[in-house]
């Protein structure tokens, strides 16, 4: 007998991954969309533009500023924050749908945006990614080498306030490996054999 959405409500929890800029938070989602398909992961909309090899609609959904305060005054995302100069949202609906859905839904955003996501679903898991060290994390930023130096020195401005926002969170994943970092997260999102149950029997 094939399991339904239902059976997998205490798996369809909202999670929030959050941490500083070059912490590796982009890193586990990509690792976590290759080994672990059953998740869903929310693609937020922004005013900053493609870095190389980005594409619209699968990292972000890329907005001109008026685009984007539209959408705001639309009502249509579920938290929005500035940061280092650009705009950020999740938008709304699909996130609605995939929790009405029973599958394990995680959004990837900084801390103003979890801050959010706390007051307005408060059944919602927090998750803080954090690094080995403070010059790990440096290095990890330069090393991308997608930012130039003023902007970098804008994320580690905001990345202090970010680690200092730890204790606010449900539950802290330290990013040594991204493998293990994947998999601990992958643990908190809910029951994996269930979800993979839903997604086998919609096909
Ligand atoms: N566990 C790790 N060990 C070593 N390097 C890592 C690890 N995780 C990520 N990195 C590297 O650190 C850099 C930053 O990672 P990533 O872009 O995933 O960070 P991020 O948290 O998504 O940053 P941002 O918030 O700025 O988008 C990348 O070059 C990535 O390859
Ligand atoms: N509040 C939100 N923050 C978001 C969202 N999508 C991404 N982010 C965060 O922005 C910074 C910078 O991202 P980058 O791709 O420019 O390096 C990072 O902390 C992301 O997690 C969102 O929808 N809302």
């Amino acid at each position: 007998m094939h399991a339904t959405a239902q059976d997998a409500g205490a798996a369809s929890r909202l999670t929030v991954l959050s941490g500083p800029s070059g912490v590796g938070k982009g890193s586990v989602k990509a690792l976590i969309q290759e080994r672990y398909p059953w998740v869903w992961l929310s693609v937020s909309a922004t005013t900053r533009s493609p870095r190389p090899g980005e594409i619209d609609g699968i990292d972000y959904h890329y907005k001109s500023v008026p685009e984007f305060e539209s959408q705001i005054q639309r009502g249509e995302f579920l938290e929005w924050a500035a940061f280092a100069g650009n705009m950020y949202g999740t938008p709304r609906g699909p996130v609605e749908q995939k929790l009405a859905s029973g599958l394990p839904a995680l959004l990837e955003i900084e801390l103003q945006g979890a801050r959010q996501v706390r007051e307005t679903m408060p059944g919602a898991q927090l998750v803080f990614l954090a690094p080995p060290s403070w010059d790990e994390l440096v290095r990890r930023l330069t090393g991308r080498g997608t930012e130039d130096s003023a902007a970098i020195e804008r994320r580690l401005e905001r990345a202090r306030e970010e680690l200092a926002s730890e204790a606010e969170f449900d539950h802290t994943i330290v990013n040594v490996s991204v493998e293990q970092a994947a998999a601990e997260l992958v643990e908190l999102l809910g029951s994996p054999a269930t979800s993979k149950q839903v997604v086998e029997a919609r096909l």
